[in-house]
This record gives structure tokens, C-alpha cells and sequence, in this order.
């Protein structure tokens, strides 16, 4: 397995960062208007989704982050011609799909958790596919059971070997009853994109309803898919023979809108985030305001600001959709550290994602991790052994230290902090942001931040 350095340099060379660490002389409020493209969690999905279609594929406002160039290679290895059309145009070209060497596909493994969303798109088009180990933030155990079941019952043979999975379909894929036992994102996708195609109709119960995943369907119906989307999480497909290219414009990225907010409001700060909007963001919105943070919506974006005045403490349980995404919540936190009184984060999606919490320690802040459901709701993880409730105790300023990302969003929280205590901080494995953050170092500029890159 990579480490955390070699991550961050994989991630960083992908999109052209070739530095390793950010000096940042804190204590600045960021003002100023940034502008959002697509969502990571849907243009990576997206591009698989191109596989399925008999004719090319338009993606439009696609992000220049490396888990894109990182399936792109993946695409490319199985034969989709990929070209730039217009700025953040992809056009994918599925015509030349083959079989990809096992030697090319290797330099993709651990890379990113979208390889496994190659598996029904490949077994419809070449009647195999071989998936490498899968990458993604160190957050917890991140299974694959449901996907391998959810395939199996399409009618997969599914073979793990030492090197990633094989897989075969002989006899084809047939739709299935599939309910899912936590509404997971990715089998969610999985079971769109394998029963689009597959014989019959599939009814996928417990089905997670991200906006990512309707926008997923939004492109899959584009490209001829039937598809009714339920009340109570029940998703049902009728398959058909053929598909499509699609020309879609991806939705904007609500994790990267909800990070800026966290942003303004840490630095006591006023960003303008182009390309947000309020119904995708509503949980988000909402607990915004409870800890005394603004927002204006407009037409083209909305304006996040700190209105001025003490931050209030809040109780948040993060949770699938329409809940508080736990993608949110480590940005969040950092503004936490400075609202007066007791917040406290239950973790309900990852066991292990409390792991940024010891930099922001270390910087100042109050913070104490627990392994009990400490808002009451009993999730997944209450009878083991992991600290997933967080309390934080504020107000508190923070100070410079040198930190080390040791993931995504937990990386976008360390600049916050960063950008927030007195003095100087040096950010370190920087490039493992530009995973999911189109441009940061140049929106940073924008918004002025003082700092320095180095390594
Ligand atoms: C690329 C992408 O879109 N990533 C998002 C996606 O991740 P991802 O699709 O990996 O997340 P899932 O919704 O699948 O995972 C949720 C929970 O289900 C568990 N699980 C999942 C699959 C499985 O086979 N077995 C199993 O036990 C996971 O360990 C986790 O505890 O949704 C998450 C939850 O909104 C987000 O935080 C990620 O940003
Ligand atoms: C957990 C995340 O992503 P991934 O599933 O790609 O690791 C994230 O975007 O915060």
C-alpha cells in the first residue's frame, strides 16, 4: 500500500501541483468569489457511465482534480478515447472498449474508490473486467461486500486474487431484487450502472438518494435508461437493450461549496461561492445559520459570510442524504473550535474519521474524540471500539503549528485552521486536496490568503 506521502505526490503531479507543503501566515479573513465546477462524487461516476453508450459521451464543468485524471487513465487503459472539448469539456469516446493488461491497470490500483464502479459496465460490454485495489481516504475499513453481493446477484462470478478482483458474467446479467442492508452511495451506483443494461427489472430497496446519485440517473435516463425513483428508498430499473452517449452538465460540487462556507465563517471571512445552490445544500444551510453563520442566495452562487458576533455552539449527527453529509463535517469543525460553549460531531458514516482532529489539538483547540453515540441516536458503530463522537469546547484561538493532511476533507480543514490561528502554520502532503479541490492553491490567492508554497 502507498503511504500518505507518496499519496499526496501521486495526487499533487496529477493536476500539476508540484508542491508538497503550504507556509500560511494566518489570522486573515478570505474575501472574495470563487466559482464551483461539477461535483467529484459525480462527474468520476459519470465518466464510468459513458462505457454503457453505443455513441460518445459530453461531460461539461468536469473539475481539474485528480481522481478525475485518475479515472480518466482508468478509462483510457480500457480503450474509451478521451478528449478536451471546450474549458471542462470531456468528450469519451467508447467505441475501442477492450480488455485492459494487467500491467496498465496496475499503475492505477490504489488509487481512487471508482474502480470497482467499472464492474457492470465492463461485464455488459466485454463479459469481464479486473478491478486493482482500491484507494480513497483512510476513514475506516471501506468494505466492498455490498458491491461484490449486489453484482453476484446480477449474475456475476466474482474471483478475488491477490492483485484486485476478477470478474466474469457467461451467461450475461439478469436485473435483480437487491436491498441493501446500509444505503450506500457507491452500491447504489453499482446497482444504476449494472441494471440499466441487465435483463429485466431490477428493484434496489434501502437505496442511498444523494444528489449525485440523481443527477447519475439524470444522465443514465439521457442515455435511454428507465429508471423510477420511489418513495422509501426504492430505486426500480427496466432494463433495456441499448444505450447512448449523453451530453450532461455536471452538478456543482456541494462538498467543495460547503468547505468554502466553513472557510468564511472560520476566518471571519465573506465568500461569494459561484455555481452553489440552496436545495442540494438545505441540512447544510440550516446548520450554517444555527452556529451564527450568513448566507445570501443568489441566482448564480451564494454568498457566505460571518455576520459578526459570538458563534454558537451546535449537536450534529452527519448521515446519509437528506441528512448532514459527513463529508461537511471537518470543515465545520474548525469553525466549531471558535463557537462559545460545547458542540458535539457523531460520526455515523465512518468509523475512523476523527483522525484530523489531533492537528487542530495541537493548534489550540479543545477537542475530545468518544467511542459512545454521544447524541443519543445509537448508530453502526456504538458497540466498538472506535472514536467516532467528537465534543468541542470553545471558544478557542488557534495557533500555528506544522500539520500533516491525512486526508481529504480533514486536509481542507487543516488550511482553515491554518488560515484561522495566530501566527505561522506549515501544511504538509498538501496535494492530496487537489483530490477533490479544483485549483485550491489559486482560490486561496484569490481570496487572500497569505501564504507561501514550499517542497
Ligand atoms: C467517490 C464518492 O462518491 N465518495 C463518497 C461516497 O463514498 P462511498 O460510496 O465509498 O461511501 P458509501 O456510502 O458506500 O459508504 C457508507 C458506509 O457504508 C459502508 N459500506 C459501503 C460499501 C460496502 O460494500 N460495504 C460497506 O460496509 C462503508 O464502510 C461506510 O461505512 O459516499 C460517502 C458517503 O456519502 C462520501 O463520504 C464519499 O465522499
Ligand atoms: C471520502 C471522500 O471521498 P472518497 O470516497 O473518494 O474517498 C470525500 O470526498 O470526502
Amino acid at each position: 500500500m502507498n503511504t500518505l506521502v507518496d499519496d499526496a505526490k501521486q495526487h499533487g503531479t496529477a493536476v500539476g501541483l508540484s508542491v508538497d507543503r503550504i507556509t500560511i501566515n494566518g489570522g486573515k479573513p478570505l474575501q472574495g468569489r470563487i466559482e464551483l465546477k461539477g461535483a467529484k462524487n459525480l462527474v468520476t461516476k459519470a465518466m464510468v457511465a459513458a462505457i454503457l453508450g453505443d455513441s460518445p459521451s459530453v461531460l461539461k464543468d468536469v473539475p481539474n482534480i485528480s481522481d478525475v485524471r485518475i479515472v480518466r487513465g482508468l478509462l483510457e487503459v480500457h480503450g474509451v478515447r478521451v478528449t478536451e472539448g471546450a474549458e471542462g469539456e470531456l468528450v469519451l469516446d467508447p467505441s475501442g472498449v477492450a480488455s485492459a493488461h494487467m500491467a496498465d491497470i496496475d499503475a492505477h490500483a490504489g488509487s481512487s474508490r471508482i474502480p470497482i464502479l467499472f464492474c457492470g459496465p465492463l461485464l455488459h460490454r466485454l463479459g469481464e473486467a479486473f478491478i486493482p485495489d482500491l484507494g480513497g481516504c483512510r476513514i475506516g475499513d471501506r468494505p466492498i461486500d455490498y458491491h461484490l453481493e449486489v453484482l453476484r446477484n446480477f449474475g456475476a462470478i466474482v474471483e478475488k486474487l491477490p492483485s484486485g478482483i476478477r470478474m466474469s458474467a457467461p451467461l450475461g446479467l439478469k436485473g435483480a431484487k437487491v436491498s441493501l442492508p446500509y444505503p450506500s452511495v457507491g452500491a447504489t451506483e453499482q446497482v444504476l450502472l449494472t441494471a440499466v443494461l441487465a435483463e429485466g427489472i431490477t428493484e434496489l430497496s434501502g437505496a442511498a438518494i444523494e444528489p449525485e446519485i440523481m443527477d447519475l440517473i439524470n444522465i443514465l435516463q439521457k442515455m435511454g435508461a428507465i429508471i423510477t425513483v420511489d418513495t422509501d428508498r426504492v430505486i426500480r430499473i427496466e432494463g433495456v437493450e441499448r444505450l447512448e452517449g449523453y451530453t450532461h452538465r455536471a452538478l456543482f460540487d456541494r462538498n467543495e461549496a460547503a468547505s468554502w462556507a466553513a472557510a468564511a465563517l472560520a476566518t471571519e471571512g465573506d465568500i461569494f461561492v459561484g455555481g452553489a445552490r440552496q436545495a442540494e445544500m438545505l441540512t447544510f444551510l440550516n446548520v450554517f445559520r444555527k452556529v451564527g453563520g450568513a448566507f445570501e442566495i443568489e441566482e448564480d452562487g451564494i454568498r457566505f459570510f460571518h455576520p459578526g458576533g459570538e458563534l454558537r455552539p451546535v449537536i450534529i449527527e452527519t448521515d446519509v442524504h437528506p441528512g448532514f453529509m459527513t463529508d461537511w463535517q471537518q470543515p465545520l469543525v474548525v469553525a466549531l473550535t471558535k463557537a462559545k460553549g460545547v458542540s458535539i460531531v457523531h460520526e455515523t458514516v465512518y468509523e475512523q474519521r476523527f483522525g484530523f482532529v489531533d492537528a487542530l489539538v495541537e493548534m489550540g483547540a479543545t477537542i475530545d474524540v468518544h467511542k459512545e453515540c454521544l447524541t443519543g441516536k445509537h448508530c453502526r458503530f456504538g458497540q466498538h471500539n472506535f472514536n467516532h463522537s467528537a465534543v468541542i469546547s470553545g471558544p478557542t484561538q488557534l495557533h500555528g503549528a506544522d500539520i500533516e493532511v491525512p486526508d481529504l476533507r480533514g486536509g481542507f480543514s487543516h488550511l482553515i485552521a491554518a488560515l484561522s490561528a495566530d501566527g505561522r502554520s506549515t501544511v504538509s502532503n498538501v496535494g492530496i486536496i487537489a483530490r477533490g479541490y479544483e485549483n485550491f492553491i489559486t482560490k486561496l490567492e484569490l481570496l487572500g490568503a497569505d501564504f507561501e508554497l514550499a517542497g
